[in-house]
Order: structure tokens, then C-alpha cells, then sequence
């Protein structure tokens, strides 16, 4: 198939290298962007039928920059016209190649070769955290202050990666010595762009010191916990990490865009905050976004009814990395999925890196438009598996270190056992048998681990938990009406009720942060995620909240199996 190419479509391929197949994607390094552009704006089509019929399944390609792959001259006539000896020659190779039931492209006489990874490894062993700067909610009034975080601390940096190049070369220089006249190519489709995003170079370099926080350090909201340093690594998880890894390295060159799917507390936000936190730490003066896309949606909807489209969109545009979570709920919104596609056309064509989460892979969002899901498909995708045993062991070992949670090793591997599939469940069980372990004053053991799970894993499976239900139960629970749970009302008693019913939401339900928001009268995702942190530190220092929370959770899944 490849033999059927015109002569300036395998010269594209020529310099490409199969790197390796991983599940059903196959990883394909080029020298430089324009290679990638063609590959993947023309080729991709082709490359997967091939690759399907050799391997007898759906293949994907995913196309990464590798600038240390020379581009091979072509020594008659230095243009990208290929010569009839070299048509045949490639023609042969294919052929031969095909006979083989190898490689499509025209100079791997090997494919897959040994399963490896770009830069999997390289990361920081310092992470570069934000310090939180969340204010406490002790006084009468409710504090709904969203999270705020400082600037980053000063920390080790590793070696500087090799500078990001400007984004959109000319078609000429970027093709390499060997390509001389490019005037016979024609530039691959160009999707529409609103308005350029600006051109500026990353530069590798320091991390921004605390005394000096960088002009857009609020702006990033990352949570500082998430990092790749804080992110234990398995089976489950190994391959959406070291591509998270990679697109850090080199934004924009990687993989573009790269989309990470799995279920629910798997660690598709946790990756994307890590991509934040590590590319600031190399580039410094990286402008990076993350937001959730429920969060784009209320943003787009306000921009317009203030009139403020130019701001939303700069905003969103003018980014070297836009990290975007949760892209399901872009499902079923026209207008807003218009705008999201001008703003990823805008970076896709800057080469600025776009990563995205979803719970499902982009062919089963039904209800995105196609040209939306079919950009989607032009990077990497890859997903999250829920961990096995030994790697959910690992993340308590962890979760507790980090927090200062003292748990022996056959209560983690208890833990661990009972907990199978969502990670966020995996470390409010670990918080909660430490919580009920202090507030006794007895030590962490498997009795006590017992008692506590045994409230928190029902029987005969987890029955179906709303946040609608959690409100009701916990406006009954504390003698409120829903309207004061759920209203704006900040009196001490009401906030920690509402705080409560949030953290249950959280924890019970799959709810993201901005729909738990939504139910308690459109509040902040922030706000969410400092009654959650709030609630976790009270459950191990007050015994009435532990009690509260303890109740409440029976009530709401005894509820929950009776309706
Ligand atoms: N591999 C991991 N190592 C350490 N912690 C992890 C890992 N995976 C997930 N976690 C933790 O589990 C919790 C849930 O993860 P996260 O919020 O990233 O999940 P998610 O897949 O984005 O879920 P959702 O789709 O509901 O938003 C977080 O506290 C995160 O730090």
C-alpha cells in the first residue's frame, strides 16, 4: 500500500520510525513538525488500514517529533521530487516489507521493534509544588474562598530539555537540509483559526522562586499534590504516564493532542495537573491552563452574557498548554464545543500542546460533533485501567507517607483488597480507618480496619448514590430544609452540614466537582474541593464529624438499597 503513495507521501514516510506498539497504537517518530503535520492530516488514513490488515485489528497511529532523526538528503537533486531510482528502491523495500508482513514504512526491516518509551523515566525527583494558601473556616462565617495556591517553591531542577523551536516554521525550514524546493508540496489542510496565537518560544530555565511568582501562577489552578512525583506508576497506568511524561518534555511535539480515557478516580486529573507542575518546572514563563470543561462551558456561557468573548478567548488561546478535563460534558453543547474547536484549531496550529480527558474514548462521545471527536483522534489516546492489587497497596503506602498516616502493612493490603476500582474511594477508606484509629487513641490495626470498612462496603454491592439523595439525608440528618443546605445562607451550623453533604458527594458519588457545585446553588468547583480537604482533616480531629460522616454514609446507602 505504502508503494501506491505518490512519490512526496513516502518521502514523508522515509525518515520515519516505528518506535513501538503498544495495545492497539503505534507509536511512529518523525524528524520534525511538518512531517508529523502530513502524516497525520494525510497519511494517518492509510497507515492504519495497512497496519489493521498486517496486524489483522484496529491499529492507531500516533506520530511524535524525534529531532535527533536525520533527514536523509536526497544526493541527485537535492528537492522533494523523489528520483525513479529511489521509487523503485522504495518500491521494493515495500514490497518486501509487505511480503514480510513487517512494516509499512519503507526503511524498518523490523516492526514491532523492542516495546521502549520516549523519556519515560525523566522526571523531576523534586516536585516542583505550589504552595496552598487556603484560608481556614473557623469563624462564623462560611469560608467558600476557592483555592488559591502561591508561588512554586524553589526546587532541584533536572536538565533542561532542548528549547521548544517557535511554532509554525515555514514548510521549508522545517522539512530539513534535504528537502531543498518545497514549491511541488502542497501544505497539509489547515482547520480555521480565529486568531493567531502569539508566537513565543518556551525556554528551558529555573523554576520560578516563591518570592517571585510568575505572572500566571493563579491562573494555572494546579492543585500541588498532583504531580508525577506523587503518582505511583503499574501496569494499570504506565503507558497514559510516560506519554503524560513526554508531552511535558516537549509540548507540542509529542503527541498533540493527547487524550487520556478511563473511568471515574482512576487518575485522569491527577496526570493532567502533573503536566502542568512539570512543565512549568522546565520552561519557565510556560503559560498553562487546566480547566474542566464544565468549567469552559459556564465561562463561555457568562463571556457571552457579558459580552466578553475576546477576553474568554484569549484566555484560552494565548497558552503554551491547555489541559482540559472531563471533555464528556462538552456532549450535546453546540455552542460550546464551536468554540472549543476554534480554540483547539488556534493551538493545534501553534503547536501548542492540548491534553484532554474524557470517561470514554472519543468514539463513543456520541454526541460531539465529528470534527471535534475526529481532532480528538489526531494525537495519542490512551487510558487508564483501575490498578491491581499491588499497584493500590502502593498508592496507600504513599498516600499515607505524604500525609503523615500511620497504617501497617497488613491493614494497607486490607484496605487494598476491599477497594478495587476507584482510587479516590481507595484513599477516603485508608483516611477514614486512620481518622477512627485517632480519635479512639488506638493504633491502626486489622480489627479496627474491619469495623470501619465494613460500614463503608455494604454487602451485596454498592447501590446507586445520588447527589439529590445525599442533600435530602443531610438536610434531615441536621434539621434543615434542602433550600438551606443548598442555598447561600454561610451560618456556621449550615456550612458545615453543607460541607459534610459535599464531601459525601465526593466520595460517593461520581459527580465531578463542578456538578457537586451545581447542586449546592451553582457554587464553585473550589469550594467543593476545600469542604472535601476540610472534611478529610476534621474526620481525624473532631469526633462529632467522624460520627456525622459515619452516620450520614449509612443512612445514605441504606436509603440508596431501599429506593
Ligand atoms: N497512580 C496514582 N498514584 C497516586 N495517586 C493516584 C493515582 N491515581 C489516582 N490517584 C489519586 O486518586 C484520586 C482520584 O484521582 P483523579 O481525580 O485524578 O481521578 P480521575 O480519573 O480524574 O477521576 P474523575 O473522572 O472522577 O475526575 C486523586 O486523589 C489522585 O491523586
Amino acid at each position: 500500500m505504502v508503494a501506491d503513495l505518490p512519490a512526496n507521501q513516502r518521502a514523508w514516510l522515509r525518515d520515519s520510525e516505528p518506535l513501538t506498539l503498544h495495545g492497539s497504537t503505534a507509536i511512529v517518530e518523525v524528524p520534525n513538525d511538518f512531517i508529523r503535520n502530513q502524516i497525520e492530516g494525510r497519511l494517518r488514513g492509510t497507515l492504519e488500514k495497512s497496519l489493521g490488515e498486517i496486524f489483522a485489528g484496529e491499529i492507531r497511529i500516533a506520530v511524535t517529533v524525534n529531532p535527533d532523526i536525520e533527514v536523509t538528503p536526497d544526493p541527485d537533486t537535492q528537492a522533494i521530487m523523489i528520483s525513479e531510482r529511489e521509487i523503485a528502491a522504495a518500491d521494493a523495500a515495500a514490497a518486501a516489507a509487505r511480503e514480510q508482513q513487517q512494516s509499512p514504512f519503507p526503511h524498518q526491516s523490523v516492526y514491532p521493534p523492542q516495546p521502549s518509551f520516549p523519556n519515560q523515566t525523566a522526571y523531576p525527583t523534586t516536585s516542583p509544588g505550589l504552595i496552598p494558601g487556603v484560608p481556614s473556616a473557623t469563624g462564623p462565617e462560611e469560608t467558600e474562598a476557592p483555592e488559591a495556591y502561591a508561588a512554586p517553591q524553589a526546587s532541584p531542577i533536572p536538565p533542561p530539555p532542548p528549547p521548544l523551536t517557535p511554532m509554525a516554521p515555514t514548510a521549508r525550514e522545517d522539512m530539513g537540509p534535504g528537502y531543498g524546493d518545497m514549491s511541488t508540496i502542497q501544505p497539509p489542510p489547515v482547520a480555521p483559526v480565529d486568531e493567531p496565537a502569539p508566537a513565543r518560544q518556551l525556554v528551558p530555565g529555573p523554576p520560578t522562586r516563591p518570592s517571585e511568582p510568575s505572572p500566571n501562577v493563579l491562573e494555572t489552578r494546579l492543585n500541588p499534590k498532583y504531580t508525577f512525583e506523587t503518582f505511583v506508576i503499574g501496569s494499570s497506568n504506565r503507558f497514559p504516564h510516560a506519554a503524560a511524561v513526554a508531552v511535558s518534555e516537549a509540548p507540542g511535539k509529542a503527541y498533540n493532542p493527547l487524550l487520556v480515557y478511563g473511568e471515574s478516580g482512576l487518575g485522569k486529573t491527577h496526570l493532567l495537573h502533573a503536566i502542568g507542575h512539570y512543565v512549568r518546572s522546565l520552561y519557565s514563563g510556560a503559560k498553562v491552563r487546566y480547566v474542566s470543561s464544565e468549567e469552559f462551558t459556564n465561562e463561555f456561557i457568562n463571556a457571552i452574557r457579558d459580552d466578553r468573548q475576546d477576553r474568554f478567548k484569549r484566555r484560552y488561546r494565548d497558552v503554551d498548554v491547555l489541559l482540559i478535563d472531563d471533555i464528556q460534558f462538552l456532549e450535546g453543547k453546540t455552542q460550546t464545543q464551536e468554540e472549543f474547536f476554534h480554540t483547539f484549531n488556534t493551538l493545534h496550529n501553534a503547536n501548542k500542546q492540548i491534553v484532554l480527558t474524557s470517561d470514554r474514548p472519543p468514539k463513543r462521545l456520541e454526541a460531539l460533533e465529528d470534527r471535534l471527536r475526529n481532532r480528538f483522534e489526531w494525537g495519542l489516546i490512551t487510558d487508564v485501567q483501575p490498578p491491581d492489587i499491588e499497584t493500590r497497596i502502593a498508592i496507600l503506602r504513599k498516600k499515607a507517607a505524604m500525609e503523615r498516616l500511620t497504617a501497617p502493612p497488613d491493614v494497607l493490603e486490607f484496605i487494598a483488597s476491599k477497594i478495587q476500582t476507584n482510587i479516590r474511594e481507595l484513599e477516603g477508606a485508608l483516611i477514614r480507618v486512620t481518622a477512627f484509629a485517632n480519635l479512639n487513641r488506638q493504633d491502626v490495626d486489622l480489627t479496627l480496619a474491619e469495623i470501619v470498612l465494613k460500614d463503608l462496603i455494604p454487602e451485596g454491592g454498592e447501590p446507586e448514590i445520588t447527589a439529590g439523595l445525599i442533600i435530602a439525608q443531610t438536610a434531615a440528618y441536621f434539621g434543615l430544609s434542602i433550600d438551606e443546605l443548598t442555598g447561600p445562607s454561610r451560618g456556621r451550623h449550615l456550612v458545615m452540614a453543607r460541607q459534610i453533604a459535599m464531601y459525601l458527594c465526593r466520595e460517593l458519588t461520581e459527580d465531578s466537582l463542578p456538578k457537586i457545585g451545581k447542586h449546592f446553588g451553582g457554587r464553585d468547583h473550589t469550594t467543593v474541593m476545600y469542604a472535601e480537604r476540610k472534611i478529610n482533616q476534621l474526620l481525624a480531629e473532631r469526633r462529632a464529624v467522624f460520627n456525622q460522616v459515619s452516620e450520614l454514609t449509612n443512612r445514605v446507602k441504606m436509603q440508596a438499597r431501599q429506593s
